[in-house]
């Protein structure tokens, strides 16, 4: 989508200064392809540079990551945190463990975390970090000794009122406990606000697990509602099969769906009587097993080429990875008769495939929307740690529904608000932009 001619040199200058960071160009353009209509009512967000600075983070820390494997050879990795902005509140982000990070994806998803914490309502900034560590194949004891000399450099950077890592990809309890067992270690404090996605009895909060797959599936029921819509009776296709992935899964079938294809990163399975939530999760959180054991298990068709976005479905819910979804595939589920595509992951659908949904007229919510639940039970967590408290399951559920469905509302008054009816990407992009910007104007040039 075209720029305009202020907001086009913001976007040059991003390039010029950022070579070779495709996803985070991305990231860029994507929001910076909403932003024309709020420039021209309020052109004091460009006068006092609020969107370059938006575009450059406060800081990025790179360092070196050495570890000893299990036969004794020394291993080295590359870690990095980016802490982008902290006008509404301390960096809050994930940490990504995958051999593909490098500081472009990390500045991606920074980028993206502080419109999405944000528009979650929560006093929150936005950061993002991880390494090109592959935790797929090692043993406990080797994940425990990277997480370790990860979080030796980790510690200077982070902190309750500073920045507060979560999990991410290939990042989930067990390494969000060796990673807080190092800094309470190092650090000799007891600082249960320093990260989040802890286990309940250390610190987490009840429904952080579950949080950002079933506040995906939330907002995508107000999608739905607002169409006078449900998921009972509908066909569902989630990708992936990990903790975004599993919950969604769950809580479509709670809310009356069929899933009837999932997906990790060797191929896809196809149940078409519904996937079986609590075998897949056996086999992912528990075996740490592939997807394939499903399919032999149930005896149903696995597939190892094509893709899962093949399989007919009236909602499609992209859990996996980034620009998962391109334009061909696009084109599939509308040909095949998708009108609802609600993002779990972060920017799984690329700008081509964005286009001809909203050529389609296809629903379509951003991830910085749709996934926002995970990060904004994080701060719930934030909040039991400071007040020293434990909530229920049901009083925390309730709080991410009311959350979701305040996001959602947000994005279509938003999007109303500029001339963009029912266009989330503007509504997400807009609002979750203004509250950080106008916070930005008042704290002054820093
Ligand atoms: N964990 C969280 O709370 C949040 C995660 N996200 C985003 O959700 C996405 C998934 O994250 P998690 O579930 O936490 O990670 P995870 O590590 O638990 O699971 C990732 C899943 O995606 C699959 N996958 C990866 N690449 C794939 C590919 N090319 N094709 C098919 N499957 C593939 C993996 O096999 C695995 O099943 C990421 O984009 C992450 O940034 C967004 C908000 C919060
Ligand atoms: O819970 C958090 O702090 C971070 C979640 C996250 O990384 C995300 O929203 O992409």
């Amino acid at each position: 989508m075209a720029l305009d001619a202020k907001l086009h040199d913001i976007y040059d200058e991003v390039l010029g200064r950022n070579p070779g960071e495709a996803e985070f160009h991305q990231a860029v353009r994507e929001v910076l392809s909403s932003l024309g209509p709020v420039v021209q009512k309020h052109p004091d967000y460009v006068d006092a540079a609020v969107i370059r600075r938006l575009c450059e983070p406060e800081r990025q820390i790179i360092f070196r990551v050495p570890w000893i494997d299990d036969s004794g050879q020394v291993q080295i990795n590359r870690g990095f945190r980016v802490e982008f902005n902290s006008a509404l509140g301390p960096y809050k982000g994930g940490l990504r463990f995958h051999p593909s990070v490098y500081l472009g994806i990390v500045k991606f998803l920074g980028f993206e975390q502080i419109f999405k914490n944000s528009l979650s309502g929560m006093p929150i900034g936005g950061g993002k970090g991880g390494s090109d560590f592959n935790p797929k194949g090692r043993s406990d004891m080797e994940i425990m000794r990277f997480c370790q000399s990860f979080m030796i450099e980790l510690h200077r950077h982070i902190g309750e009122y500073t920045d507060v890592p979560a999990g991410d990809t290939g990042v989930g309890q067990r390494e969000i406990g060796f990673l807080f067992g190092q800094y309470k270690r190092v650090t000799n404090r007891y600082e249960s606000g320093v990260l989040t996605g802890k286990g309940i009895h250390w610190g987490g909060s009840l429904v952080r697990t579950e949080a950002t797959g079933y506040g995906t599936v939330f907002f995508t029921e107000e999608m739905l509602k607002a169409n006078k819509e449900s998921f009972d009776g509908k066909r569902v296709v989630v990708s992936g099969s990990g903790n975004v992935a599993l919950y969604a899964i769950e809580k479509v079938k709670q809310l009356g769906g069929t899933v009837v294809a999932c997906s990790d990163s060797s191929g896809y399975v196809v149940d078409e009587n519904g996937v079986d939530f609590d075998l897949l999760r056996e086999i992912k959180e528990r075996r740490r097993g592939r997807i394939s054991e499903y399919a032999e298990e149930k005896n149903v068709p696995f597939s190892s080429t094509g893709s899962v976005w093949d399989v007919p479905c009236e909602i499609a819910l992209p859990c996996a990875t980034q620009n998962e979804i391109n334009e061909e595939q696009a084109l599939t589920l509308i040909k095949n008769g998708c009108r609802y595509v609600a993002e779990g992951a972060n920017m799984p659908s690329t700008p081509e495939a964005i286009e001809r949904f909203r050529e389609a007229g296809i629903h379509f919510a951003p991830g910085k929307a749709a996934n926002a639940g995970g990060v904004a039970t994080s701060a719930l967590e934030m909040q039991q740690n400071a007040s020293r408290d434990t909530w229920s399951f049901g009083f925390t559920e309730d709080r991410l529904g009311q959350i979701m469905r305040g996001i959602h509302q947000r994005c279509l008054e938003t999007a109303d608000e500029y001339g963009k009816p029912d266009d989330y990407v503007a509504g997400a992009n807009i609002a979750g932009f203004i509250k950080v910007a106008d916070a930005m104007l008042a704290l002054g040039v820093v």
